[in-house]
């Protein structure tokens, strides 16, 4: 177990910067995820702490240790890959030996830990098969036991379960981070999806075109969200954002106003806004009421599926609390106060 160190980390490719400072103490045991829409950095960052990608500027540190001249070999790191890398040809047992092996590790201690990490993912059984005679999820844990024989400091997970069909993701999901919490070891997990990210992470770090727009606990990031693209990124279906000139807000600087789903209510007297009902969705548990805003802007509304929805069509009154909104200026940052 390490705590892990990245100070003021940038990566160009050529003449091209595309990370551009990234800083982030993360505690021994922490489960850190890296979440961010295609192409904004995230794999990057997590193979420069591999040792995959050079890092162009800044310092990588592993249990206090500056590793950026070091080989991935010799950071004490595992990685699980989106398609698990597995080697077709040889059995689980064999898969999740090879890497102890090549480090010339001795027979016994090999079968011991391979033994040890088959019984915690319930891989017992499979320990003959071939990686094509396994499912999906079993596969993911193949994967998933390979980094763990190796006993490392630090897991990394690059989009470990986008593979995988929904249900199943959700269910590894949760495997995932059951055996981080019971292994304790500090891991960076990279994925597109927030609601992975929500879940999965103590603290996440949110990027945006190279940057760290914000890190913080996901209840946290979801509640306080310093930029308008963490708001809209975090969050679903995503904030709403109002114009302030098109709902007469005047407050100095203030240039949008975002306001969660959630936080929406339909009122009869005194609303604060009117809107056109578009259409409804009734979910299960919850509804959604898609809206039309004055100055033709569109917003959705949550509630409980026990209250009425409004007919489609129908002009409805709106409210929320005071509080409930974040107000952004127009290069998109938070507006405090
Ligand atoms: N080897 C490379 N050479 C040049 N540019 C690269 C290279 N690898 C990545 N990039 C660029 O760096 C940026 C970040 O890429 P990266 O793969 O880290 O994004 P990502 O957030 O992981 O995206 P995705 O979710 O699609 O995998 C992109 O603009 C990409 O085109």
């Amino acid at each position: 177990m390490a705590t892990v160190s990245l100070s003021n980390i940038k990566k160009s490719f050529g003449r091209t910067e595309v990370i551009h400072g990234i800083d982030i103490d993360i505690e021994d045991g922490e489960f850190i995820v890296i979440v961010g829409p295609s192409g904004c950095g995230k794999s990057t960052l997590l193979r420069m702490v591999a040792g995959l990608e050079t890092v162009t500027e800044g310092e990588v540190r592993i249990g206090g240790k500056r590793v950026n001249e070091k080989e991935p070999m010799e950071r004490d790191i595992a990685m699980v890959f989106q398609n698990y890398a597995l080697y077709p040809h040889m059995s689980v047992f064999d898969n999740m030996a090879y890497g102890l092996k090549i480090a010339g590790r001795p027979k016994p201690e090999i079968a011991e830990r391979v033994a040890e990490a088959a019984k915690l993912l319930q891989l017992e059984p499979y320990l003959t098969r071939r990686p094509r005679e396994l499912s999906g999820g079993q596969r993911q844990r193949v994967a998933m036991g390979r980094a763990i024989v190796r006993k490392p400091s630090v897991f990394l997970f690059d989009e470990p379960l986008s593979n995988l069909d929904a249900k199943l993701r959700v269910q590894m999901r949760l495997e995932i981070k059951q055996l981080q919490r019971r292994l304790g070891v500090t891991s960076l997990y990279v994925t597109h999806d927030q609601v992975e990210a929500m879940t999965l992470a103590d603290r996440m770090i949110v990027m945006n075109a190279g940057r760290a727009d914000q890190i913080g606990a996901p209840l946290e990031v979801y509640a306080n969200p310093q930029t308008e693209f963490v708001a809209g990124f975090i969050g679903s279906p995503p904030m709403n954002f109002l114009s302030a000139s098109n709902i007469s807000i005047a407050i100095p600087g203030a240039h949008r106003l975002g306001i969660r789903p959630e936080h929406l209510r339909l009122v009869d007297a005194e609303p604060r806004l009117r809107g056109e009902v578009l259409y409804t969705e009734a979910l299960g548990a919850e509804s959604l009421v898609h809206l039309r805003l004055p100055g033709g802007e569109t917003a959705t509304l949550r509630q409980d599926a026990q209250q009425m929805l409004p007919r489609e069509g129908a002009m409805v009154g709106l409210d929320w609390s005071a509080g409930d909104e974040v107000l952004f200026n127009a290069e998109g940052q938070r507006l405090l106060g």
